[in-house]
């Protein structure tokens, strides 16, 4: 557990949920409360990393620029390492009460976690990818699977802080759009990445002869209107948040923009 967690990574989900709780009222006072659950959506996040990286679904021997964690441990114990994150995960929520979550506000994000990591979230659209290997054809297919297997979490993410933050009804519902939609455009990104990224930055081997045939969006639409639907999807992100009508947006808007922008 602790060899994946501390491997490193860009730990986005995490500064989405600490940044949007703090862009609700524009305060830090919110930061205690919101750094249990932080924690809890980079625990899921490693875990699902782990258990990609088997050999049963994509059989990747580097993550985070080390090698997997079944390359390491073997696969019984990745198996086993990534079923005590997701555990563990659900342990912090209660502690973000006792640092001052309200109990209703803690019973949502609960609901909202398993819900977006589970069956009908992260899980199914892993679920989706798998079976799609054996012949996806549709940018329609490839998208529900990109909105469950990527953008659930990041959706998590933002609607959590936006809880703990204190968020209105409307900036609930407007912040899930820009999370929705800043997933997809991540996803993309990262398929793009997979085949014309450095090795170097990204940690992980690109370019491979699976990664070209993976049917993707570059593979489906070619790598130009790939890169166009990523900045549309930033900038309906963008609207979103400023429809949001948030204390302090910024962070939120530099966030949209440096997901594009990356290059690892
Ligand atoms: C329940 C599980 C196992 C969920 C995995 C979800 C997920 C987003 C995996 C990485 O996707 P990817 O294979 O497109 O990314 P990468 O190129 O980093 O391997
Ligand atoms: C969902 C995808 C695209 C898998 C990788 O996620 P990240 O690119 O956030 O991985 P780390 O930085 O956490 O390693």
């Amino acid at each position: 557990m602790t060899y994946s967690l501390e491997a490193g990574g860009k730990r986005i989900r995490p500064a989405l949920v600490m940044t949007v709780s703090e862009a609700i009222q524009g305060s830090s006072e919110t930061r205690g409360a919101a750094l249990p659950v932080a924690c809890a959506v980079e625990y899921i996040h490693t875990y699902s990393l782990i258990h990609d990286d088997l050999p049963a679904m994509d059989n990747d021997d580097y993550r985070r620029g080390k090698l997997t964690n079944h390359k390491v441990f073997g696969e019984a114990m990745a198996i086993l390492a990534g079923d005590a994150l997701l555990t563990h995960a659900f342990s912090l929520i209660p502690r973000s009460v006792r640092q001052g979550v309200p109990i209703d506000a803690a019973l949502a994000i609960v609901e909202d976690l398993s819900t977006l990591a589970g069956a009908s979230g992260m899980v199914g659209g892993q679920v989706a990818d798998m079976l799609g290997e054996q012949g996806l054809t549709t940018v329609e297919q490839l998208e529900y699977i990109h909105l469950h297997k990527t953008s659930d979490l990041v959706v998590f993410s933002v609607r959590s802080g936006a809880r703990i933050g204190g968020a209105t009804e409307f900036q609930l519902e407007q912040l899930t759009l820009y999370a929705r939609n800043i997933g997809l455009a991540f996803q993309i990104q990262d398929d793009i990445l997979d085949l014309i990224g450095d090795e170097s930055k990204l940690g992980k081997k690109t370019n491979s002869d699976v990664n070209q045939q993976k049917v993707t969006y570059p593979y489906l639409v070619g790598m130009e209107e790939s890169k166009a639907i990523v900045d549309r999807l930033t900038e309906e992100a963008k609207s979103a948040v400023r429809r949001a009508e948030l204390a302090n947006p910024s962070l939120l808007l530099q966030i949209a923009d440096y997901l594009v922008q990356r290059d690892h």
